[in-house]
């Protein structure tokens, strides 16, 4: 049975460290391909995100045992060498026998002339024990970056703007698994009917920190759930919740989300504005925008109005178009590492300088298409400030006749702490137990 389980880890292992898929679409996509039981999603799932997040460190281990570059080794081989320290060291239930025997199993099928060195680099890696725990680093920064498994240029970036102790507590926090918060569907259920929904069926649920979200036990397959598929609930991190809170659309105005799919923040203005008025919902990506029709249809939304476009560009149509415009725009993803592990080992400095480039365009054509005394809502969900405040400084500096808005009164009080000057949200997996985001609302003044 495990071996299924652990087949499948090893093939989005190895896609990920040759195409730089993310993780989980191909848990998604190969947990339908290969039928998995429930308790074998759940075991492969671990093994995921688990190799994932402490790779360095196993990593690190690995090379002690082994004369040969790690870079040079046969990719899938690696992983199975990996998935087996995973599950001596960091699992509780594997037996060690049982990791060995079987990596060297599924080593056999796709690399066989390398199953004899991963049972003899497992074999002599449990023999020493007591070396996963021994970082022979003199230097601070690879010290920290392989015990919190962290790539060295997220501390050396990092450490320019966080206390030691911060950064380490962000790192720990990181490692860690979420829990799932859903956001109630208001148009269609109260939060006390669904929470008695869910909990009929024996799920523990309980109160999340904002009015519309419940955090739900880990279920296998949600989205199999029946509320799910009445459209009662969407799946969504409380700190993307905010971004809709904080913009704060009302029934009847007219509303553009400029970087829309799938839909999460769409859909729940839509919610707030009771589903009236009308929402422009631009992105990029033809697949994606059949996310954004597939999810205002299952939570019964009519005013999303979807639309192709790269927001790069700029659509004189809308010129002074709308009241409101919610700017989540594309990002490192930083903030999403407990949820995605292997963002950080695919993210680069090359890449957020690049992202900042596309980050200011978007908000200079927002700020065209928002009326005079509209609102433009700028969120991410990374925690550089080259993505975050520094764009939005420079705007400033370029755009007078805008100003960013007390937002105060629209945080909620459980997260008031973590708003700078009463402009900046800043939240962060070890301070909020939220993924890392950014919010602030600009308005336009003439
Ligand atoms: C952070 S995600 C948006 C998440 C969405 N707001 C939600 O809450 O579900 C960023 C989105 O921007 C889209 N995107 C990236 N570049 C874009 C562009 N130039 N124009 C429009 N959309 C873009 C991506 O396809 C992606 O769906």
């Amino acid at each position: 049975m495990e071996d299924k389980a652990r087949y499948v880890a090893l093939k989005i292992l190895s896609e990920i460290d040759e195409k730089k898929v993310f993780s989980n679409i191909r848990i998604n996509q190969y947990f339908k391909k290969y039928n998995l039981s429930s308790l074998d999603r759940a075991f492969a799932t671990e093994i995921v995100y688990g190799t994932l997040r402490w790779k360095l460190k196993i990593d690190y281990l690995i090379q002690k045992f082994c004369k040969k570059d790690l870079k040079d080794l046969n990719v899938w081989a690696l992983n199975c060498i990996r998935i087996g320290v995973y599950q001596i060291f960091l699992m509780d239930k594997v037996p060690e026998f049982a990791a060995v025997n079987q990596s060297v199993v599924l080593c056999k099928l796709k690399a066989p002339r390398l199953s004899g060195f991963v049972n003899g680099i497992l074999r002599n890696i449990i023999r020493n024990k007591q070396e996963f725990d021994i970082i022979n680093e003199k230097d601070k920064t690879k010290f920290l970056s392989i015990k919190y498994s962290h790539p060295k240029w997220f501390i050396d970036y990092f450490i320019k703007y966080f206390d030691e102790k911060f950064l380490i507590d962000l790192m720990d926090a990181n490692n860690q698994a979420p829990e799932l918060t859903v956001r109630v569907n208001t148009l269609k259920s109260s939060k006390e009917n669904l929470k008695a929904k869910i909990i009929s069926r024996g799920i523990k649920v309980k109160d999340g920190q904002l009015k519309e979200s419940l955090i739900i036990e880990e279920v296998g397959q949600i989205e199999k759930m029946q509320e799910f598929l009445d459209g009662l609930f969407y799946v969504q991190d409380q700190s993307s919740m905010m971004a809709s809170i904080i913009l704060n659309p009302k029934p009847g105005e007219k509303v553009l989300d400029m970087c829309a799919a799938p839909g999460g923040k769409a859909t729940h203005m839509a919610e707030l504005m009771e589903n009236t008025g009308e929402i422009i919902a631009f992105d990029v990506h033809e697949h994606k925008i059949d996310l954004i029709n597939e999810n205002s249809k299952r939570l019964g939304i009519g005013i999303i109005k979807p639309m192709l476009k790269d927001a790069t560009g700029f659509y004189k149509e809308f010129e002074n178009n709308f009241d409101k415009i919610l700017l989540d725009a594309p990002c490192s993803g930083l903030g999403l590492i407990r949820k995605k592990p292997e963002i950080r080992w695919n993210v680069s400095l090359k890449n957020i300088k690049d992202l900042t480039k596309i980050q200011s365009i978007l908000l200079k054509n927002a700020s065209k298409y928002v009326k005079i005394n509209g609102e433009i809502l700028y969120s991410t969900c990374t925690i550089t400030k080259d993505e975050n405040e520094q764009i939005i400084e420079k705007f400033l500096n370029e755009n007078t006749n805008f100003e960013l808005v007390n937002i105060s009164e629209l945080v909620p009080i459980e997260f008031k702490n973590s708003l700078i000057d009463g402009t900046y949200l800043r939240l962060y997996p070890n301070i909020n137990n939220t993924d890392g985001f950014f919010i602030c609302k600009l308005k336009r003044l003439w």
